[in-house]
């Protein structure tokens, strides 16, 4: 793979909070995020892009009301030793790190303090892969962390939705924005990625999630 001459540095200029937040409700009820547009450089996505080339992404199958479903995208989950991930039912193990998925980790943890010890990349192929509702409240899930997305590639509509009054609204998230969901939204909020025909290009999203290290092992020892 080609070298990219970078060091992932901090960026200019992350002001942009909330603002392309479309309020689709009367109310001003809104999710805790934080939203940076342009997050990573153009330098940095193509070498997280050309990077991903070699990731071993799959496509499970798991149970959705009670039926056998491939999921309509496809996914691979980098974490530290430990870190391993029960999602949808599915037991992950935790995949060492690639090169530039550990270094924006570590940004992250430079630019927000963001202890994140693995990551989940998921890959829409176009616009007819999509992710359901669904709140990241896994157990083994950190209380208190948050859950840091950052999207590379076509330009898609992410929706979020509050789970009682289903007040929703839609964001649209181009390549190198980056979304921070802060705690405790994933308790009181859903997101979802819909279907957009449109889309011909592949877009890859990158969700940074702090989780106990070693959860799965005490729950078998328990
Ligand atoms: O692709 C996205 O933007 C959403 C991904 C997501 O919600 C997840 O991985 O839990
Ligand atoms: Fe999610």
């Amino acid at each position: 793979m080609k070298q990219h001459g970078f060091g992932f540095a901090a960026p200019q200029g992350t002001s942009a909070q909330n603002k392309s937040a479309q309020d689709s409700g009367e109310h001003d009820l809104m999710p805790p995020i934080k939203l940076i547009r342009g997050y990573l450089s153009e330098a940095q996505q193509t070498a997280l892009l050309e990077e991903a080339d070699a990731y071993p992404l799959s496509r499970p199958v798991i149970k959705v009301y009670g039926k056998q479903h491939a999921i309509p995208r496809t996914q691979v989950w980098f974490g530290d030793e430990g870190c391993d991930y029960l999602y949808s039912g599915l037991f992950i193990n935790a995949l060492p790190w690639p090169k530039y998925a550990r270094l924006l980790q570590q940004k992250l943890k430079r630019d927000f303090g963001l202890n994140a010890n693995g990551v989940l990349v998921n890959r829409y192929a176009d616009g007819n892969e999509s992710m359901g509702w669904h709140s990241d409240d896994e157990p083994e899930i950190a209380i208190g962390s948050d859950i840091v997305s950052v999207t590379l590639g076509a330009t898609r509509d992410f929706f979020i939705r509050h789970k009682s009054s289903h007040h929703k609204i839609s964001i649209s998230l181009e390549s190198g924005d980056l979304l921070l969901m802060q705690w405790p939204m994933q308790k009181e909020w859903e997101h979802s990625l819909p279907k957009r025909m449109k889309v011909m290009e592949p877009r890859l999203n990158f969700t940074f999630r702090a989780l106990i290290k070693d959860f799965h092992k005490q729950i078998a020892k328990d």
